[in-house]
């Protein structure tokens, strides 16, 4: 492990003109070790987000500023940059797993862009004093996806941390062959997670329990500051944040794989893309990750799931809330939300601008009909927004083998239009049906390559899927179906 005195020379720090300002160090010594990353062997550029080099103020020439690519691989000492490890705690699988901590992600600092505070974190950068067992690296396959997902979900308007550029090196890691190491530059508004609060709950330390929630109410949540009860308030905002980013979710088929509590982000973003998928044939139950024996975090449970973890994230609060009841009238806000934020998202996506019974039992029906028949998810629901922006039906209607039940479902569609008395609106359909998103054998594809040192097809996607409601007629087969040996793919938890 870097100490955090290792000897990195403040004389060849690197500016990356990036406005640094004071963050969360002012937590104290409780929340986290300062210490210096421990830097991967030569470096190369794998993969670069321009638009979030843009967002965080960086004209696209800083790529090749001198000292760039080694602060990124933490082999360079960072000018105005704090790094540290946070400790957290958290249920993994639904069980108290105790401590945890940034066992390989090392907090950079904050800094000021234009459009607010944003903290950047290295993952895959060496031990940390909560590492545990692990190696403190992150491997080049799973930083990739990591990469190219954190921007696909951007690009599809759903919350979520963000990644800057994945640097790699041939240094070897070891997980079930050996791999080489790759460092993720993320970038969020905040890193604090639910096992964060559950932390110091559960080691009862009401102090810094206390601390943190404040900090984060007055940084993120400053409204909550003017309620009542404000600890209670935040849990409500936290409640209704995490039902609208599942409901997204559940939307586009997006399914998380690993929703422990310390994979929850206290402002709701997606946060740690390990063994996420994009459904491909519609299954409810589909399981992503090959390490989810029992299927806790299956696609139909996600919803659920998120429930119990902002459960565990109400028992973490309750000291500050006082009161169960209080706590639990935030809690029970969770299933109307989601199940309000999902019909309007299926709303959407049938071209309307708000739900209505008719658009649930609608929406129902189609979700019914395409498990029956396993559906491929992305191309149904798109094929469903052209036929809604005019094109004609026989693209849904190929399909599915069922063709009395679909041709019922068109008949809705179109009564559905007429008592609602408004043309059906084209653009929000096809607004709320990427044509492209991050499936499994993309990802796959990618990476094969990138371990040739071919790193093309990873910005060739990223490009794509910055923008997937629109078309992108050089990459149209990408908007097609998966090949055979997608279904083969296996992901587990290791990364
Ligand atoms: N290779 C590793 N070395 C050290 N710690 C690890 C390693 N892999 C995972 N961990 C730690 O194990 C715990 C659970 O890991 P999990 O897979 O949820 O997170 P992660 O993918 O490492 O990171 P994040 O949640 O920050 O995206 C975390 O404390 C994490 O830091
Ligand atoms: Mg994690």
């Amino acid at each position: 492990m870097a100490s955090p005195d290792t000897p990195m020379a403040e004389a060849a720090a690197v500016d990356l003109g990036l406005r640094w300002q004071p963050g969360l160090q002012a937590l104290g010594s409780d929340f986290y070790t300062p210490l210096s990353p421990d830097p991967i062997r030569d470096p190369y550029w794998i993969a670069r987000s321009a638009a979030m080099a843009r967002e965080l103020g960086l004209r696209d020439v800083w790529w090749q500023a001198p000292g760039v690519l080694e602060a990124l691989s933490g082999s360079a000492f960072i000018q105005g940059s704090t790094p540290l490890a946070t400790v957290y705690s958290g249920h993994q699988f639904g069980v108290w797993a105790g401590q945890l901590g940034d066992g390989r992600a090392l907090w950079l600092g904050e800094v000021a862009t234009p459009g607010g505070p944003q903290e950047l974190q290295l993952k895959g950068s060496g031990l940390t004093p909560y590492s545990r067992m692990g190696d403190g690296r992150a491997v080049l396959r799973s930083s990739i996806r990591e990469f190219l997902c954190s921007e696909a979900m951007h690009g599809l308007g759903i919350a979520t941390t963000r990644a800057l550029c994945v640097t790699g090196s041939d240094q070897p890691v070891r997980r079930e062959t050996i791999e080489t190491a790759a460092v993720v530059t993320r970038v969020a508004p905040s890193f604090i997670r639910f096992g964060h609060f559950e932390h110091f709950s559960h080691g009862n330390q009401p102090g810094p329990l206390r601390t943190l929630a404040d900090y984060v109410i007055d940084r993120d949540y400053p409204a909550c500051r003017d309620a009542a009860n404000p600890y209670a308030a935040l849990l409500a905002e936290v409640v209704r944040r995490t039902a609208a980013m599942v409901a997204q979710w559940q939307a586009v088929g997006f399914m998380h794989g690993v929703m422990n509590t310390d994979n929850m982000s206290i402002l709701g973003l997606t946060i740690d893309y390990g063994p996420f998928q994009f459904m491909d044939a519609y299954d409810p139950r589909h399981i992503c990750n090959h390490s989810d024996h029992a299927g806790r975090y299956s696609y139909e449970n996600q919803p659920g799931v998120a429930h119990w973890n902002l459960f565990a994230l109400g028992q973490a609060l309750l000291p500050l809330i006082g009161e169960v009841d209080d706590a639990m009238a935030a809690l029970h806000g969770f299933k109307p939300q989601f199940d309000a934020e999902l019909a309007r998202l299926h709303a959407a996506k049938l071209g309307q601008a708000s739900a209505t019974p008719s658009s649930r039992a609608l929406a129902g029906e189609w979700l019914g009909l395409m498990a029956r028949e396993r559906t491929d998810f992305t191309i149904a629901w798109r094929r469903l927004a052209q036929h809604i922006a005019g094109a004609p039906a026989d693209t849904v209607q190929d399909l599915f083998h069922d063709r009395a039940a679909i041709d019922q479902l068109l008949l809705q569609l179109k009564e559905l239009t007429a008592q609602s008395g408004l043309a059906p609106d084209a653009n929000l359909a096809l607004n709320h049906s990427p044509a492209f998103v991050l499936r499994n054998y993309l990802a796959e594809q990618a990476i094969a390559l990138a371990k040739q040192k071919d790193f093309s097809m990873i910005q060739d996607l990223l490009a794509v899927l910055e923008r997937p409601y629109d078309e992108h007629p050089q990459h149209a087969a990408w908007a097609g179906f998966p090949p055979d040996w997608a279904d083969q793919i296996q992901i587990s938890c290791s990364s």
